[in-house]
Formats: C-alpha cells, structure tokens, sequence
C-alpha cells in the first residue's frame, strides 16, 4: 500500500501539493488524476524519495521509498522515459539496472518480451520513437517484479494497440494483488482501466473515491428523448410538458433532448398524455471526461484562448524570409508544415519562441562507467533505481500565511 498523509511540498514561495492525504490499495487500478500542474508527478517523485516533502509523509508499505530494504524488488516506477541514457541499447540499459538492484541478468529478456521490444533490444534507445521509450520505461518497471508500481502518464505516446496492451497490464497487476498508481490525462482510458481515483487541483485533494461513485457525485444522470424529426410541434409539446411536471430539457446536437430530474417511466408517461410519439428514450450516465471537467472546472490553471490571429496578414519580423512560398518563417527551399512553428532560423532577426531546446546536459550526464544506471548525483549515497536528479536543496519554506496556500500558477516553472 501506498500512504500519504499531510504531504506538502513548496519550491519558493510556490505551493505545488498541499496537505494531501491518501491511500492507494492493493489489489485495483487507482487513477491519479487533475489538471495539468496540479501537482501529480511532484506527488509520485515524493513517493518515490527522488522529492523530500516540505512537511507530512509518503510511504510504502509503511516505509518511506529511501527505508525500504531492496527497493527495486518491491517497487517499480515510469515516472520520464526519456530519462535513459540514449547512447545504450534497452538490453544494456535494463542490464545495468538490474546489475545495481542485483536481479537476474535473464529477468532483462523476460521484461523485454513483456513490452515487445525483443526485436529492438540491441538499438539505442536514443533513436526510440515517444512509445518505444515508454514501453522500455515500463519494462525497466516491471524489472523487479515489484508488489507497487507507479506509472505518470504510460500510455503517452503509445499507438491504439500499445493503449490497450498497457490497460490489460494494469489490470492484470493489480489483479495479481498488487498495487498500481497511474496517472492520465485521458479519461476515456482511464474509466476503463482504474476502478478507484485520487483527484487533485492544485495541490489539494478534490475526490478519492471508485470510479462509479465519483461519475454518480459529479454529474446528474439524464434522459435522451427523441421525437419524430418531421414534426417540431411534438418536441415543443413534450418540452413543455416536460418543464410543467419539473423536469429540465435541454437540446442534443442531434436534435434529441437531454432531460434530467425525472425518471424514465415518468418521461414515457408524460409523452403518452401529450400524444407524442417517441422515436427514442434511453438512460444516460455522464462519462468520466463529464464528472471529472465538473468536478476540476474551478481548478485548471491553464486555459486556452480564441485565436484572433490578428496581424498576421503581415509576417512578423524575423519569421517571414522573403521569396519563401512555404509560410512564415520556414527557410527558403524548406517546406513549411501547416500550423507548426518552425525553429529559429538562424540570422533571421528574432529567435523563434516555440523553437525546442534541447535539454543541456545536467551534471553527472551522461551515466559515470559505474554506479548509478542513470548517472544523477546523490544525495543519499544509495543508488536511486528510477534515476531522476534527487531533490534540490529545498529553498526556504514560504510563511505559511493564507496567501501561500495553492493559488492560480499561470507560470511554469520548468
Ligand atoms: N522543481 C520545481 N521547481 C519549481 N516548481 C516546480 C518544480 N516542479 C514542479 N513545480 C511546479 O509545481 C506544480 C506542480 O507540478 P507537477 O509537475 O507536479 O504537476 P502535474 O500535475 O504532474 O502536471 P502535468 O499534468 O502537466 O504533468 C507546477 O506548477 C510546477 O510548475
């Protein structure tokens, strides 16, 4: 089991997770869902050891990660994949991390099989598409055959079949009694994988409850009614009787009605005494995608605008070469990709925002020779079997004044 109690963790004066308190059980799927920002990874990095929580707790089994004797036996985690030293191979890359967690050299072929890349074993994982990486994270997961597991986002970047493959993996874990942590953003994935789920806004605790009860207490079951298409005059009379006998009728986009506050032997009724002929009546329960936007509508920290795309009869400065057909900003002889942002085009005036850098390489990277798999410096002396940089000395914790508590982040730190 997993436990947090009081967890909190600040940078600065931010306030990613606050006060979080939760249990992920043995034995089902547990979602962890929020907005994007919401603290989620910082929540897993705390559970794992790689974050120290400004005050409360996380732990495994009753033993925080950097406690538990032969961690690597008893928890596995995808937490980045692309935190993999890119010049080895997947079998090199899960043969050093079964060297330092002393698994058999044999369980690296098993794991391997396990996520389809046998075939792709002896490549470097640098030249990995956004799924192969993950399914070599997961396989890295899976090394120690552990009793946890936490998986951020798996299914990021797998294809139709690589979704399913990681949704009967999850399920068949956890049915194998163990337990599993993974967070989505997809919803639709995650209703049909998670049976529980832990929602977060902004560092907070929203719900923590099963699926099925979390649909019911975050949006109202409902009607569809259909009358005949040709004759308007039946829909109004049913609206109106509808209306009279305390029911709300709203329009389908396909020109049904969606009511709710009456059941469905009273909607039948209804129509029956108004002389209306129904083409369909059917019971609807709200998707999980439904109850979760009502549930985190007030929460979401980063919301999109229209585009006005005002201005852009003249290309900006620096983006548009001149003599290029392509569109904006893509060298001349380079054909433009529609609505994608090229990278900065050197000597052409301004630097390209969008333009991806590509990440510095941080210090102990790539891997030393020997020791730790993933090369990140530590701070406590053991290896760290899921690699990301340990924490950072942690800055001054901000007063605890009611301003710190999780406010709307509109910048991203990272
Ligand atoms: N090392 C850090 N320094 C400063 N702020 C950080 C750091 N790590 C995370 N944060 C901030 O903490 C907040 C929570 O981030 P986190 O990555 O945990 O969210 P998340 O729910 O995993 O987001 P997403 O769904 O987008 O992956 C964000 O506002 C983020 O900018």
């Amino acid at each position: 089991m997993i436990e947090a109690v009081g967890l909190t963790k600040r940078y600065g004066a931010k306030t990613a997770v606050y006060n979080l308190s939760f249990q992920v059980r043995p034995g089902t799927v547990t979602g962890f869902l929020g907005p994007n920002g919401s603290g989620k990874s910082t929540t897993m990095r705390m559970i794992l050891g790689l974050d120290a929580p400004t005050s409360g707790r996380a732990t495994i089994a009753g033993r925080p990660f950097r406690s538990l004797p032969n961690a690597p036996r008893q928890v596995g985690a995808l937490l980045d994949a692309k935190a993999v030293h890119g010049g080895r191979s997947a079998r090199q890359h899960l043969l050093s991390l079964a060297q330092v967690s002393g698994i058999p050299a044999r369980r690296v072929d098993e794991v391997l099989g396990v996520v389809g890349l046998q075939d792709v074993a002896g490549r470097r994982s640098k030249g990995f598409s956004l799924g192969m990486g993950q399914r070599l994270g997961i396989a890295a997961a899976l090394l120690g055959d552990p009793q946890v597991l936490l998986f951020d986002e798996p299914v990021n970047g797998l294809d139709p079949e690589g979704i399913l493959w990681v949704r009967n993996l999850m399920k068949q874990l956890a049915s194998e009694g163990r337990t599993v942590f993974v967070s989505s953003h997809l919803m639709s994935e995650m209703a049909l994988t998670a049976e529980h789920l832990i929602v977060i806004g902004r560092g907070q605790l929203m719900a923590d409850m099963s699926v099925k009860d979390f649909i019911s207490a975050n949006s109202a079951d409902f009607a569809r009614v259909r009358t005949p298409d040709t004759e308007p005059e039946q829909r109004e009379k049913l609206t109106a009787a509808i209306g009279e006998a305390g029911g709300q009728t709203a329009p389908e986009p396909d020109g049904a009605l969606r009511v709710t506050g009456l059941p469905l032997p009273r909607i039948s009724e209804l129509a029956h005494q108004a002389d209306v002929r129904l083409w369909e009546l059917s019971p609807h329960q709200a998707s999980l995608e439904e109850a979760y936007m009502q549930l985190t509508q007030g929460v979401v920290d980063y919301r999109s605008t229209a585009d006005a795309r005002a201005g852009l009869q003249e290309a900006p400065a620096g983006y548009a070469p001149q003599g290029y057909a392509g569109g904006p900003g893509f060298p001349p002889g380079q054909p433009g990709v529609p609505g994608q942002v090229p990278a900065g085009v050197p000597g052409q005036g301004q630097p390209n925002p969008y333009a991806q850098q590509a990440p510095a390489p941080g210090p102990g990277y790539p891997p030393p020779a020997q020791g730790h798999p993933y090369g990140g410096p530590e701070q406590y002396g053991a290896p760290h079997p899921y690699g990301q940089q340990p924490a950072a000395p942690m800055p001054p914790a901000a007063p605890a004044a009611p301003a710190d508590l999780p406010t709307p982040h509109h910048e991203d730190a990272r």
